[in-house]
């Protein structure tokens, strides 16, 4: 066993690899001698003079691993010869939480093998990467993965050869071990230090973490309901909201908040796990602003923490909602030290309405807004993970009847559950 391969990516021969070829996710994993079983799904297709990689991201902390994920993609699509195709990988331990390595699977069919191998040889040299190439046998069945370059992997005892196995799809789909803390956060002090962190390389995250609310202000419960609507983009969220307060005297607050938007903008730009942490914050401070005038009148909020975790949860997990964590999962619970509301409202609309709506309002859209125009199943999962959140749940509302009808339903609701 080579002592960089265990050092970088730790329990090698017993990890999962999973590719996501055309939607799907193929999965394959290494054992020491061969016996027998078919060729990966992922290998079947791939023709006698093509060469395979893995590249996967496994060493240094975890924002800069979030943040060389997404700059190795790019520098990929940059470099690479026409002929190569890159497509999604990662590295697990069945149903080990955090166990997940994320990096990207290369199949280069160009006519000459230099120019991606002088690539990879400079990523191994520089970059947190760790590469592995596969080796078809010469009855073209099997295969082997080992270790790249080969002269670095002979200094470090990589005499064996790994032969590449069909595995069994896991119970939990990869991406949903490294969820908590990575994805979706459940204390401010887990979204805190992510944003601290990157105080070093992302100068803005001394602002944000400036607005924050002091930790020794604990607040008690306010006295009057507090009802956060939720849905997707177009739903008709400030158009309810904007009524409610109208008609109750309510106050109308965000999330993120106001103060945030300066910044918006550039942590949607950051991975996975800086614009998350950033989305979380925002709720501690719309929970603080929340605090202050439910001493006064109800409050009304447009999204909330369902929100951040539903789009996180949906984008972190690829394909269909079986993907998603099962109903009950611990990643749908609420975080103990974020205000509880009185009362959440998801409005859902038919997809065609909802377009309709989009193309009269006529406003830009942000990235995830379009993805979920063009990815049916990432809207499928964004309202199904709404759904299943917990503590409290949401009531789902039909958003298509004409607005007064929608705040009508919605104040029945209201004075049944908050008694106003
Ligand atoms: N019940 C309704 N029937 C018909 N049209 C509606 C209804 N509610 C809102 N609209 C219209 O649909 C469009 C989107 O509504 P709105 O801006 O309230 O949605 P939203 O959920 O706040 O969107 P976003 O999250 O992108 O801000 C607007 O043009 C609005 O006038
Ligand atoms: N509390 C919130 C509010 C929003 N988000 C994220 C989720 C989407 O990417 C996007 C939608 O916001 P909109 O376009 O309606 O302003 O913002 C979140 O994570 N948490």
């Amino acid at each position: 066993m080579a002592r960089r391969t265990m050092s970088l990516l730790p329990q090698w021969t017993s990890r999962v690899f999973s590719v996501e070829l055309d939607g799907a996710l193929h999965y394959f994993a290494i054992q020491e001698k061969h016996r027998g079983g078919e060729v990966p799904g992922v290998f079947r297709k791939v023709r006698n003079r093509d060469r395979c990689y893995s590249l996967l991201v496994c060493s240094g902390d975890r924002i800069r691993r979030a943040k060389f994920y997404g700059e190795l993609r790019d520098k990929l699509q940059r470099h690479l010869s026409p002929g190569c195709d890159l497509s999604p990988m990662s590295s697990f331990l069945p149903n080990v939480k955090d166990s997940l390595i994320k990096g990207y699977f290369l199949k280069d069919s160009s006519e000459s093998s230099s120019p991606t191998e002088r690539l990879l040889r400079e990523l191994t040299q520089h970059d947190p990467v760790l590469v592995c190439s596969y080796l078809r046998g010469e009855d073209g069945q099997l295969w082997t993965q080992h270790l790249w370059p080969p002269a670095e992997s002979q200094l470090v005892e990589m005499s064996k050869d790994y032969y590449v196995v069909p595995s069994e799809a896991p119970e939990y789909h990869p991406s949903v071990l490294n969820i908590i803390n990575s994805d979706v956060f459940y204390s401010l002090d887990d979204a805190y230090e992510v944003i601290k962190k990157c105080g070093d390389i992302i100068p803005e995250a001394k602002s944000v973490l400036e607005l924050l609310p002091s930790r020794a202000e604990a607040r008690s419960k306010p006295d009057h309901p507090v009802i956060v609507i939720e849905g997707l983009d177009a739903t008709g969220k400030t158009t309810l909201t904007e009524s409610l307060r109208d008609t109750l005297g309510a106050v109308l607050l965000r999330s993120p908040p106001q103060c945030l938007s300066p910044w918006r903008a550039r942590f949607d730009q950051e991975p996975p796990l800086i614009r998350r942490a950033f989305y979380a914050l925002g709720n501690y401070i719309t929970a603080e602003q929340i605090g202050q005038q439910g001493m006064k009148t109800p409050v009304i909020v447009d999204r909330f923490w369902h929100s951040t975790a539903a789009y996180a949860i949906a984008t972190a997990v690829s394909g269909p909602l079986s993907n998603l964590p099962t109903e009950g999962s611990e990643v749908y619970r609420w975080p103990s030290d974020l205000l509880q509301p009185s009362l959440v409202v998801l409005l859902t609309l038919d997809p065609e309405e909802r377009k309709r709506r989009l193309r009269n309002r006529g406003l830009d859209e942000t990235k995830e807004e379009q993805e979920l125009d063009h990815n049916q199943l990432f809207r499928l999962r964004v309202e199904e993970a709404y759904r299943r959140i917990s503590g409290p749940a949401c009531i789902t509302v039909d958003a298509s009847p004409p607005a007064d009808q929608v705040l009508q339903q919605v104040l029945l609701l209201i004075r049944g559950k908050c008694h106003l």
